[in-house]
This record gives structure tokens, C-alpha cells and sequence, in this order.
């Protein structure tokens, strides 16, 4: 598409209605139902990067500082954790998203026209140059990172470089990984979760296969996470062709899958941490599975097109903080 498509902005773009601020912070942060008609750029360019979604990854980033073991409260250490939650959030998942607002941008004009790039509000040669700057300047910044902590080999570096190539092919054809309800769904899920968890670990100690695979694990009960946010989209998909597992298996299959997904694997990891014989913490992680279970009972598996959110808010905050228990778990046991 030519930027020709996007150069009459005033024809498209309504202003924004008066005193609705929480439309307004919706369009800065990037969610759903966003006040449309913002008019400077860098707020456009902020709108783009939706950073009410780089939170996860931010999180990630301590779960795995945590799990390193190494993570002491010195200034230099502060510093590096900052500057690494710099990388994960604005860069990278900041590209991510430019990247994804890119290539969804047909099928945005008709969902939600009001986006900055189907509104015409930023043309597409500053996308593109946006999508340039944030990706070389997370490379950069994880290569900093990497000296910093004075790695032999860049291994933030290659995280960062791997995690952009499967941005790109999550959103971009041909592969567009989110056609695919496995796939995508699992792309997520371990970007949300595994991705960060092995940048921070990497930085304060010595990634190794064990924290690898055990947060590639992990990432299915994010694969799960993953899937609520599909059933609000159930029919647009369908009639796109977007093989979603509500799609796939219809809603109620589909909403079994997603928690069973999200507390087996959790599960899975406490039944670990008590291999390892981190008993208190792996208590605390199942303990805080029966809130999640309660609400997947009370909220979602009864209605889950209406509940999505309503279980996502209740029971989210009770999945991060498993994961910082069991990045302390980790860090505790020294794996
Ligand atoms: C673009 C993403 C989600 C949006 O998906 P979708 O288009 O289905 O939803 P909306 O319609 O609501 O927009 C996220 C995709 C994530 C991607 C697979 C990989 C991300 C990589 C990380 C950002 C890399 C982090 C590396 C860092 C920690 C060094």
C-alpha cells in the first residue's frame, strides 16, 4: 500500500470527543475503544507501540533477574534492570506492535477504523521509519546490555534478534503466525513469558537449558492467557479465515483447552519446584492456582464471550505473581 492511501487525514480522522478521558487513555496506551482524532505525532507514535502491552514483558524481565540468583540491590544493578526493561518494553515490544499495527492495517479499517495508521493520522513512510529506529535501537540496546554485563557471547543480543524475527513472522506474510491458533497462541504466550524471563536471567547470571525449557514451558500456560483474548473475536476471525482454537474447536472446547492449559502447566512447574525441593515456594505457586481455578469456574467457563475480561483481570494478577515466586524458587535453588 502506497502512503497515498493514508495523505488526506482530515477526511478520516474525527475529532476527539470533549472530556472523555478515558478514551483518551485508551488511545495512549494502545487498548480497544480509543478516543480517535490525536493530532500530535509522538502521541500517534506512542498509540502505535501500545504500551499498556509491554507491562508482561517488563515482568518478565524481573522473573528472570530473580531467577539468576545473582540480583542484589546495588545501584549498578537497579541501573542494568532499568535500562533492560527499557529493551523488552518500549523497543521491542514497542516494534512488535508497530509491526503488527502495520500489517493489520486492512483489517483494522474495518474493526477499528479510529487506529492511527486506517485513520491516516501517520503516514506509512513514518510507520516504516518507526519500525527501523525501534528495531535498531533495541538491537543496540541489547548489545549495550550485553557488554555491561560482560558477556563472552551476546546472548541478550540474540534474544533480541530472535524475538524481532518472530514478531515479523507473527504478523507479516506469508507465515503470519497468527493465522494459526496453536502457533500464534504459543508465539505469544512464550514471548510474554519465556523471552523477557531468559533476557533478565541472562543479564545478572548464566542462562542455561534448564531455565530454558522450564519457562518454554511455562510459556503454554501463557499459550492459554493467550486464547481468552480470541473469544471476543470469534466471529470477525471466522468469517477472515483466522483459525483461532475458538474457531477451531468452538467456544466451549476451546475455553477448556485455555485453563486447562493455564493450570496444568503452572501445575507442572510447581511439581518441579518440589523435584528440586523448593516445597514453600512450590505451596505458594499452587496456592495461587485455586483463585485462578475459582474464577475460571465463577467467570469464564460459564460465559466466556462475555467474561473474558472480567476473568483476565480477576485471575492474571494471581498467574504473574506464580511467576515471581517461581523465578525466586529458582534463584533460591540455584538451577
Ligand atoms: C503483536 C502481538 C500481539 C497482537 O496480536 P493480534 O494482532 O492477534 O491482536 P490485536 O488484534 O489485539 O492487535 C505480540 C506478538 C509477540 C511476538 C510473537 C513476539 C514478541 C517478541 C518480543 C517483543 C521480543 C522481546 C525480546 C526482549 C525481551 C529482548
Amino acid at each position: 500500500m502506497s502512503d497515498s492511501s493514508v495523505s488526506n487525514p482530515s477526511d478520516r480522522v474525527k475529532l476527539p470527543t470533549n472530556g472523555d478521558r478515558g478514551a483518551k487513555t485508551r488511545q495512549l496506551l494502545g487498548m480497544k475503544g480509543a478516543a480517535p482524532g490525536e493530532t500530535s505525532i509522538w502521541k500517534i507514535r506512542l498509540q502505535l507501540m501500545k504500551p499498556i502491552t509491554w507491562i508482561p514483558l517488563i515482568w518478565g524481565v524481573i522473573c528472570g533477574a530473580a531467577s539468576s540468583g545473582e540480583y542484589t540491590w546495588s545501584l549498578e544493578n537497579l541501573l542494568k534492570i532499568a535500562v533492560c526493561m527499557v529493551l523488552s518494553g518500549p523497543f521491542m515490544t514497542g516494534y512488535t506492535q508497530t509491526v503488527n499495527e502495520y500489517y493489520d492495517r486492512e483489517i483494522d479499517a474495518i474493526n477499528e477504523p479510529y487506529r492511527p495508521i486506517p485513520s491516516g493520522a501517520i503516514p506509512l513512510s513514518q510507520v516504516i521509519a518507526q519500525i527501523i529506529v525501534l528495531l535498531l535501537g533495541g538491537i543496540g540496546l541489547a548489545y549495550v546490555l550485553d557488554v555491561w554485563a560482560g558477556h563472552e557471547f551476546p546472548t541478550i543480543t540474540c534474544i533480541a534478534i530472535g524475538g524481532a524475527l518472530l514478531a515479523y513472522i507473527y504478523s507479516a506474510p506469508p507465515l503470519k503466525l497468527k493465522q494459526n491458533g496453536w502457533l500464534g497462541t504459543y508465539a505469544l504466550g512464550s514471548s510474554y513469558i519465556a523471552l523477557p524471563w531468559w533476557t533478565g536471567h541472562a543479564l545478572f547470571g548464566d542462562l542455561n537449558w534448564t531455565i530454558v525449557i522450564l519457562t518454554l514451558i511455562y510459556s503454554f500456560a501463557g499459550l492459554g492467557i493467550a486464547v481468552v483474548n480470541d473469544f471476543k473475536s470469534i466471529e470477525g476471525d471466522r468469517q477472515l479465515g483466522l483459525k483461532s482454537l475458538p474457531v477451531m474447536f468452538g467456544v466451549t472446547a476451546a475455553a477448556w483447552i485455555c485453563v486447562l492449559t493455564i493450570d496444568l502447566f503452572q501445575a507442572a512447574i510447581a511439581a518441579y519446584l518440589i523435584y528440586i525441593h523448593e516445597n514453600l515456594y512450590a505451596t505458594i505457586l499452587l496456592l495461587l492456582i485455586i483463585p485462578q481455578i475459582t474464577f475460571q469456574d465463577m467467570y469464564f467457563l460459564r460465559d466466556p464471550l462475555k467474561n473474558d475480561v472480567k476473568y483476565q483481570a480477576s485471575a492474571q494478577p494471581f498467574l504473574v505473581l506464580g511467576m515471581l515466586v517461581t523465578g525466586l524458587a529458582l534463584g533460591h535453588a540455584g538451577v
